[in-house]
């Protein structure tokens, strides 16, 4: 059984039609690579995976379970995770402060639970920030405003974790360090799915790549087999004339 089953997902805002009867499964400790030119329909996937946006046709099961249109929380609570494209720490509190605030009880604002220290150090230190937790998000470089939207999806201890374009914005030593930090997420169990508007920093690190044009599945295989496809090399050459 797989870890994550979409099937028939179909979204519509008013007239547009952003993901179009859209399928595809992950396994257990599988990397999938998401792609698709921009505007292609893939954090509108990724919004009704975590009960963000209610699909208008199509289910989403995880686990076995049905979850589609339960509220976030609820999928978050299963194991589920996402980390958006846009970063939104809360600058008034430090690093360490922000971590916390996902290991809280649901919409609980206070610091009273949630994680001990150690436990926040821990999860800081899977994706190398455990040096800056007293640290404002004002003073951090990009790539360490990034870390800290990931530290704080691991906060929440996923099984199956989103990544929606987790290189935008980086240079090749921070996209080499960052894919490093996957690939060890995956050995210590999690299942991934990260999206990406091209195949760059994605082709070593995935198992298998899925392409959406347009809302609609494209092709989906191996990273070699998608890369040389001619119907996503047009797409793809068509998205950049848009
Ligand atoms: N909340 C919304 N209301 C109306 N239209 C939306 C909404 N969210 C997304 N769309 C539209 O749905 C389509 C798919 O958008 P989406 O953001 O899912 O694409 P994407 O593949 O993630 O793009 P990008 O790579 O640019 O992030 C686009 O035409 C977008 O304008």
């Amino acid at each position: 059984m797989s870890l994550l089953d979409v099937d028939g997902l179909t979204k519509r805002f008013g007239g547009l039609v952003a993901v179009d009867d859209f399928s595809f499964e992950v396994d257990r400790g599988e990397i999938v690579g998401l792609i698709g030119p921009n505007g292609s329909g893939k954090s509108t996937v990724f919004n009704c995976i975590m009960g963000r946006y209610d699909v208008t046709a199509g289910s989403v099961r995880f686990d076995g379970d049905d979850i589609t249109d339960d509220a976030t929380h609820e999928v978050v609570d299963r194991g589920l995770s996402r980390v958006s494209q846009e970063s939104n720490p809360i600058d008034r509190y430090p690093v360490a402060g922000n971590i916390k605030l996902f290991t809280l009880p649901n919409s609980v604002f206070s610091f009273y639970g949630g994680a001990s220290d150690e436990e926040i150090y821990e999860y800081a230190a899977r994706i190398d920030l455990e040096d800056k937790l007293q640290a404002m998000p004002d003073e951090l470089p990009h790539a360490d405003v990034r870390r800290l939207e990931i530290a704080k999806a691991l906060a929440t201890e996923p099984d199956l974790l989103l990544l929606d374009e987790p290189f935008a914005g980086m240079n090749q030593a921070e996209i080499d360090a960052l894919a490093t930090q996957i690939e060890r997420f995956r050995e210590e169990g999690m299942t991934m799915v990260v999206v990406d508007h091209n195949m760059g920093g994605l082709m070593d690190l995935v198992d298998r790549v899925v392409v959406l044009n347009n809302g609609e599945k494209l092709a989906a295989g191996s990273p070699e087999r998608i890369a040389e496809n001619e119907r996503v090399q047009e797409a793809y050459l068509a998205g950049e004339g848009r």
